[in-house]
């Protein structure tokens, strides 16, 4: 079988009669990427102590999430790597749950980067819908017109690896486990650091290559299923490195996991009903249920 690798879309061919993003447009967003990642490096080298203060509660998803506090893989230790969840919520606690006096501009650099995310991901749900045999073309996009409200529960997620020695780790422990995202998409943005694999349809993992201004796209299970497994959400992990001196130094990735409306329902759009009709937020209580305990959304 010929070797796999991973395909390199320019979206700029897909402008879908819109103005494509000029250059200073561009500029700004790798800009605004660069800023989360070192306001998100302020906050995860403060002490553990401070950053448990906001820590994510467990009728939300948004806060800190502790390290090993997250098991992706259930044949390995939790993964070796801590992280802050922002979800837009209402009014004031939309920056409540940050720790605005340690790290004044984290707040400002997710939500940023959060609306930026959105225009992206209007663009590749558009480009998918149009690439399948469906009605309307615009049916993926409009399943998440509530994108930056409280009516859908779409994820931007800073992450950090912390560096590694090896007695830190336990057994088979690794950045990531091996796991499929939940959502309808998931975008990422990683630093230099490398170790994000992609798994092939033979089992082999083959490395997602960090490109600087690039961003890798990934399907999850509930769009696998809304398209009754015609798009396949693909197994993929973050490895330890091997070299000694990349070890030593943290790495860091931007992802943003995106979900249709809370009350949209995920019907089969061949209309085959290979599986049930269920809520986009059903269906991700199930999923989030399987990762952390006593896990549920308001
Ligand atoms: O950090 C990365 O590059 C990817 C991690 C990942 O796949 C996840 O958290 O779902
Ligand atoms: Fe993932």
């Amino acid at each position: 079988m010929a070797a796999q690798t991973i395909p390199v879309f320019d979206f700029s061919a897909y402008n879908l009669n819109r103005n494509t993003p000029d250059a200073e447009t561009y500029q700004k967003l790798i800009d605004d990427i660069d800023n989360a990642f070192q306001q998100s490096a302020n906050f995860f080298t403060l002490p553990t102590e401070t950053k448990v203060k906001y820590s994510r509660p467990d009728n939300s998803n948004h806060g800190y999430v502790a390290i090993g506090s997250e098991c992706l893989s259930a044949n390995r230790p939790g993964d070796y790597k801590e992280s802050f969840n922002y979800i837009p919520l209402k009014g004031e606690a939309n920056t409540k749950i940050f720790p605005n006096e340690e790290v004044p501009k984290f707040s400002q650099a997710l939500t940023t980067l959060y609306q930026e995310c959105i225009q992206l991901i209007n663009r590749i749900l558009e480009v998918v819908g149009r690439g399948l045999p469906i009605e309307d073309p615009l049916l993926f996009v409009k399943a998440h017109e509530g994108l930056n409200s409280e009516a859908n529960m779409s994820t931007l997620r800073t992450v950090w690896y912390p560096p590694i020695q090896d007695d830190d780790l336990k057994t088979d422990q690794i950045r990531c486990g091996e796991h499929v995202d939940y959502g309808s998409i998931t975008l990422v943005f990683q630093d230099d650091k490398g170790g994000l694999q992609m798994a092939c349809e033979d089992g082999s993992f083959i490395d997602v290559k960090p490109e600087k201004g690039g961003v890798f796209v990934n399907l999850g299970y509930l769009m696998e299923r809304w398209t009754s497994d015609t798009l396949k959400a693909r197994v993929h992990r973050v490895v330890n490195p091997e070299s000694s001196e990349i070890k030593k130094q943290a790495r860091q990735s931007l992802i943003c996991f995106v979900n249709p409306d809370k009350a949209c329902i995920i019907k089969c759009v061949d209309r085959s009903n290979k599986y049930p009709p269920i809520t986009s937020m059903d269906f991700l209580n199930m999923k989030f249920g399987e990762v952390y305990q006593n896990f549920q959304t308001d």
